[in-house]
């Protein structure tokens, strides 16, 4: 499902040339759910971001779903990231002047989905999350849970294979962070789903079939199945 191979990332700095990734591989498996561990700073989003198409590698090559992203121009990494991959963020980054439903159709509409099969979509997609009562609801009015939901719920609207979520249940108390980990185990375990997820909580990566630990940009643990694992 997805494969890096050497691949590095470098920004530019004031002293120069920074290095946040060092020439990494990993593989990992369709349907498998792994989460990323590291330090802050050791280059965890980097890496969501790299698989997700959002930047490009320094070096190195990226395959998902079987689209080499080196390959791809602009319009097609666009169109790639729509389709291919749902992103979830740990600020939910619902745009708080639509509604929920109008929220979850978003991708849907700039796909020109038409409007009949929208409709029925978003109410599918927020009964699979649970709140389809909140659906004329604004997010605000919504718990950091409920407006996770949501994300989530958008993030499947055009039914990719693959999540990319980024600390998913970093805002959230307890009660509400469980209740994230067990849709996204439902949709690994039930829909196949390949979820790649970073996190800093422990308790959330025991969710995960297998944990790519990072430091100093470097994969030290977990990036290959079969190697060392936590
Ligand atoms: N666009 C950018 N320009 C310059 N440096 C960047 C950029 N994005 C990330 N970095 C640097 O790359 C390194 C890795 O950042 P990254 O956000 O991937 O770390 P992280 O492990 O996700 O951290 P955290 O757990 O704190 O979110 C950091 O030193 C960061 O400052």
């Amino acid at each position: 499902m997805i494969k890096l191979e050497k691949v590095t990332k470098e920004f530019a700095s004031e002293a120069g040339k920074f290095t946040a990734l060092k020439p990494n591989d990993i593989h990992i498996r369709k349907g498998e759910f792994i989460a990323i561990m590291g330090p802050s700073g050791s280059g965890k989003s980097t890496l969501l971001q790299l698989i997700g198409g959002l930047d490009l590698p320094s070096s190195g090559s990226i395959t998902v779903d079987g689209v080499k992203l080196n390959d791809l121009n602009e319009k097609e990494r666009t169109l790639f990231r729509r389709t291919k991959v749902g992103f979830v963020f740990q600020n939910y980054q619902l745009l708080p002047m639509m509604t929920v439903a109008e929220n979850v159709a978003l991708s849907l509409a700039a796909n020109k989905t038409p409007k009949a099969e929208m409709n029925s979509r978003v109410i599918s997609l927020l009964q699979d999350v649970n709140l389809e009562d909140k659906q004329r609801n604004f997010p605000s009015q919504l718990s950091g849970g409920q407006q996770q939901r949501v994300a989530i719920a958008r993030a499947l609207a055009m039914k990719p294979r693959l999540i990319l979520a980024d600390e998913p249940t970093g805002n959230l108390d307890r009660k509400n962070g469980e209740d994230v980990l067990q849709l996204l185990s439902r949709l690994n375990k039930e829909e196949q789903m390949t979820i790649v997820m970073v996190t800093h909580d422990r308790q959330a990566a025991k969710k995960a079939d297998r944990i790519i630990l990072i430091r100093d940009g470097e994969v030290v643990q977990g990036g290959v199945e079969g190697e060392d694992l936590l």
